[in-house]
């Protein structure tokens, strides 16, 4: 979705507000845009430059992170049989044939592990995003500087050898317990953390638990015909996000 499609979009809803039917955010923004317009409130945040860049963030921030782990999930997946075995025997006696809904998480502890898994080595989003200090701070017996760039570096939470057993390896058991229960931890933090933290965390929890169990209920990922398991590289492709490399899978459907 580039800025012109964006800008498209926003023609269309403009052109088509009702301001008594709110369809969803841009309507909201514009109803109060024509508001503070009416009443010439000055340096208002409701102009049509913010409005353009808030939903071009949004798909930007919205899609490509989703898209991308789901990638590296049907990855490991193929890598991994005996795991992708266990999240599809799991399914297949929790919830049978149909589809699951976000209510059926808490009775997939496996499947919900293997999700975070996913994210943990996956790493998506590596530096997060930068932020700047907005007032001298003394972190950790660091003198930070008012106005200083900082990048948290996630990856060095999500790798933590302090923190993870197995740091460097896909093991869903990081988030279980002996019982086989899922368990949170402190460490998990591909969304970062605090105040700016992910504003579509549980959107996108929820989006990856959706398609990926749909995926996996309906098909077997594997490598391609010639190719070992061994043989799937899980180097990522570098860039502000880490997505898996181009690789060919196959995609069997399931009985
Ligand atoms: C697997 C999916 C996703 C991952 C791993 C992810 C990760 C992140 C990370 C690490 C940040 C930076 C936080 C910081 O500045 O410290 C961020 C920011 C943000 N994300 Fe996500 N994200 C995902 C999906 C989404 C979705 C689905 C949306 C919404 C549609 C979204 C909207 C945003 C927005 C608006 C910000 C900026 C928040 C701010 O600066 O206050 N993200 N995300």
């Amino acid at each position: 979705m580039t800025i012109r499609d964006v800008k498209a979009l926003v023609k269309n809803l403009k052109e088509t507000l009702n301001p008594s039917v709110c369809r969803g955010l841009v309507d909201r923004f514009l109803i109060r845009k024509e508001k503070e317009e009416d009443s010439c409130v000055k340096d208002t945040p409701y102009n049509e430059k913010n409005l353009i860049f808030t939903i071009t963030n949004l798909f930007a921030a919205g899609t490509d992170t989703t898209a991308t782990t789901l990638r590296w999930g049907l990855l490991l997946m193929a890598k991994y049989p005996h795991v992708q075995d266990q999240v599809q025997e799991e399914m297949s006696r929790v919830i049978g044939s149909r589809q699951a809904g976000v209510d059926d998480r808490k009775n997939l502890p496996y499947t919900d592990a293997v999700i975070h898994e996913i994210q943990r080595l996956a790493n998506i989003v590596p530096m997060a995003i930068p932020h700047k200090t907005s007032r001298d701070v003394t972190f950790q017996g660091y003198f930070i500087k008012e106005g200083t760039t900082v990048l948290p570096l996630l990856t060095s939470v999500l790798y933590d050898e302090s923190e993870w057993e197995t740091p460097h390896t896909f093991n869903p058991s990081h988030f279980l317990d002996k019982e086989g229960n899922f368990f949170r931890r402190d460490a998990f933090m591909p969304f970062s953390a605090g105040r700016r933290v992910c504003l579509g965390e549980s959107l996108a929890k929820m989006e990856l638990f959706l398609f990926f169990t749909f995926l996996l209920q309906r098909f077997r990922y594997t490598p391609p015909p010639g190719v070992t398991e061994d043989e799937l590289d899980l180097t990522p492709a570098v860039g502000f996000t880490l997505s898996p490399s181009p690789h060919e899978l196959c995609a069997v459907r399931r009985q």
